[in-house]
């Protein structure tokens, strides 16, 4: 039995550079030392958790505030509409279909009757163009792992047809309803319940024809030369065509190769004969529609808050390309789709709020704005051959409101379809603002501030700060009652920091917050914390600092720059051994972002922040670390949980050997459970109920009625 407390040597060689890594050990998630450990600190910290004294009241009020009901946009297939809904506080929401807009409604698919605890999710579902059959991959306790199953739409039979080994992978039905492209893994040693670490290479796509065997599923692409390529393919509007776009990695940029199913003289038999019309990683090209051979792409081609471009594929020499919406001199064009034939609806996104607009497909021209208020849209559904469509409207203080519009009317003007109300949560009680700060370079940073309304700045108020930073991912406002709880009931500041790494300014932004400039993100966020000091909203023993995934790197990174400036940390599913993530499961497609210890001057980046790596050394006498509540989960293969078990260890051996560190140094480990998509509410709910009544504990919040 190894003993947990004194690490032994486990040195590496990183181009002449020693680093130890003492609980590598940890790395083998089916170690009896490794499940020892792991039981050893939940019987740490549940009881801690238990014992806080606003847990009862913040599940209570917390559970009450979920239990609103919740829409999807409605989806028109076939003569149908179909939507997502949940009641309140069912695990998983329920897909509907009804014959009209007003009629009867009936379940079409119910995932929570897959499993008692609410663990298996819809984690992706399609119906064939005519609504012969619907297509959904389901995952389990987490995992990113999915099988796909088929039933028929009308009867809502199952077919026989599975899917295995499903991962990352898109769902494409060819129009004839004949079969549907999909991606799988090639077979592996040991097991794959989201519970191996394994590497996820050479992904290989298929086409399977229903009612036939898995094993006899065509392969029409792979990349052998190539384990780390993604491929993904979109039927296109007419059906004619099928596009793969190739990736690699993280990055926004992609191949584009193409295949005129129509030219296939025996129809899909093998290897597709694909067009390459973009051969290298230069830029990202999106499928929006096309009319013939002219092809509309989004793209972020010499555009690094993207545009928009047609290529005609029997011409497909750049000069003959066509801008069709350019770049704009500061907003973001986001998502773009085409609706009633010849209109596209575009979204653009100006300081991290959206803007909806109508454009004319074949001139660009912007033809109207739809009327939006400040926040996010949070879902649309519309089709080509669809005159009318949906957006959703949410905000911080907005749980929901659908809008539908129709086109082909005289003067099209969207209404109301649906608006959600959440019962006990006033609107008018918080406000939000926009507030831009400097960091450290003097890049002016966005960030959203919600409290209560008429809040005096005297420096005594909580502040909860979130922050994500990478991956092009931007965080606009969202609706998430366990924020409203912090900041009704305990007196907080909610706190988004945009901080760079993210997309809200375009690539120029993203690039700014990764690879040699990761700092930044790190700079951004520590200046955020410093803003709301200097601007007596509060002090940093006040402060909690949030974040997962990457953003779980962004608070245990800034933990160790400055244990100084905040009094919680919660890091959440972070990446924290920024030395090998590269080697487990999906990780090596972040080195986009990270790059990886492999490369040399790449090492240099990565072991400066590192959170694993720049943690204090026994005996500690430094300054006292915050409270720290890690979180993770045994079904997490996106980041695995061994980051977050190395990075315990080593915080309690080191920080926690410092005799004036009185803060909790814990860490959460859930069962059944994953990097957080599909998560079921139950789960939802006692996890953020954990989270809230931590930072209460450690930062003495009490709870005001
Ligand atoms: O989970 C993550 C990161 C953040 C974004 C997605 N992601 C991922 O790790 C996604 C892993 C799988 N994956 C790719 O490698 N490319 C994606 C992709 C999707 C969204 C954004 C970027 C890439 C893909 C697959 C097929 C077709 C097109 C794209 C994809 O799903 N991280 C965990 C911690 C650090 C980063």
């Amino acid at each position: 039995m190894r003993g947990f407390s004194v690490p032994f040597e486990n040195v590496d060689d990183y181009h002449g550079t020693k680093i130890n890594d003492p609980y590598a050990w940890l790395e083998d998630p089916d170690s009896t030392e490794t499940m020892a450990f792991v039981e050893e600190q939940n019987k740490l910290t549940m009881p801690y958790l238990e014992q806080c004294t606003i847990r009862a009241q913040f599940h209570q009020r917390l559970t009450e505030l979920y239990d609103f009901p919740k829409y999807s946009c409605p989806y028109k297939r076939g003569k149908r509409y179909f939507y997502f809904h949940n009641k309140g506080l069912q695990n998983q929401d329920v897909l509907y279909v009804q014959d009209s807009l007003n009629a009867p409604a009936t379940v079409f698919f119910d995932p929570n009757k897959l499993s008692e605890d609410g663990t298996v999710a819809l984690k992706m579902g399609r119906l064939s163009e005519e609504c012969e059959y619907f297509a959904y991959g389901l995952s389990s306790s987490g995992s990113d792992w999915v099988t796909v199953h088929f039933m028929k739409a009308d009867d809502l039979s199952p077919l026989p047809d599975v899917l295995e080994r499903v991962k990352f992978s898109c769902l494409a039905w060819t129009h004839d309803a004949k079969g549907i492209f999909y991606n799988r893994y090639p077979r592996q040693e040991g097991k794959t319940d989201g519970t191996e670490t394994t590497a996820n290479i050479n992904q290989k796509l298929y086409y399977h024809v229903i009612g036939t065997k898995q094993a006899d599923d065509i392969l029409v692409a792979e990349f052998p030369d190539h384990p780390k390529w993604h491929s993904s393919v979109t039927i296109s509007d007419d059906g004619r065509y099928a596009v793969l776009s190739i990736t690699e990695g993280c990055e926004p940029v992609n191949q584009l190769w193409y295949c005129d199913l129509q030219q296939l003289p025996n129809g899909i038999t093998g290897l597709l004969p694909w067009v390459k019309l973009i051969d290298n990683f230069d830029a990202q090209y999106s499928y929006v529609t096309n009319e013939g051979s002219v092809f509309t792409f989004r793209s972020n081609l010499d555009a690094p808050r993207y545009c928009l471009i047609s290529i005609d594929i029997q011409k497909p020499d750049r000069k003959h390309w066509m801008t069709l919406i350019p770049q704009h001199d500061k907003d973001v064009l986001g998502f773009v789709s085409c609706v009633n034939r010849h209109h596209l609806l575009v979204n653009f996104i100006h300081d991290v709020k959206d803007i909806l607009q109508v454009y004319e497909l074949s001139s660009g021209r912007l033809v109207r704005d739809l009327p939006l208020d400040v926040g996010t849209v949070a879902g649309v559904s519309c089709k080509k051959k669809h005159s009318e469509f949906f957006y959703k409207f949410t905000s911080f203080t907005t749980p929901g409101i659908i809008y539908h519009c129709d086109l082909s009317e005289p003067n099209p003007q969207p209404k109301v379809f649906r608006e959600v109300q959440v019962k006990g949560i006033k609107q008018e009680d918080y406000q939000t603002t926009q507030v831009f700060y400097p960091s450290k370079d003097g890049t002016k940073i966005p960030m959203f501030l919600v409290h209560a309304k008429g809040l005096e700045k005297d420096g005594t108020h909580p502040v909860f700060l979130y922050g994500y930073g990478g991956f092009e991912h931007s965080i606009q406002p969202y609706y998430n009652v366990a924020y409203l709880l912090y900041v009704r009931h305990l007196g907080g500041i909610l706190a988004v920091a945009n901080i760079r790494g993210g997309g809200e300014y375009g690539l120029t932004w993203h690039k700014a917050g990764s690879l040699a400039n990761k700092q930044n993100c790190f700079d951004d966020f520590q200046c955020a914390a410093e803003y709301l000091i200097r601007e007596k909203y509060t002090t940093a023993s006040r402060i909690t600092i949030n974040g997962a995934s990457n953003g779980g790197l962004l608070v245990a990174a800034c933990v160790n720059q400055r244990p100084d400036l905040y009094g919680c940390a919660v890091a959440e599913v972070g990446v924290m051994d920024m030395l090998k993530f590269h080697k487990f499961t999906i990780g090596h497609a972040w080195t986009t972002d990270y790059g990886c210890a492999e490369d040399p001057e790449q090492f240099k980046w990565l072991i400066k922040y590192s959170p694993l790596h720049n943690l204090p050394k026994p005996v500690y006498s430094g300054t006292p670390y915050p409270a720290v509540l890690l979180l993770t989960a045994d079904h997490d293969d996106r980041v695995v949980p061994l980051h977050t078990l190395k990075y315990c260890a080593s915080l309690q051996y080191g920080v926690g050997s410092s005799p004036v560190q009185r803060q909790p140094l814990m860490v959460r480990v859930d069962t059944r459970s994953g990097h957080g998509a599909g998560k079921p509410t139950a789960k939802a709910i006692l996890e953020e109920t954990d989270v809230f009544s931590f930072i209460a504990e450690t930062l003495g919040l009490s709870w005001k009625e």
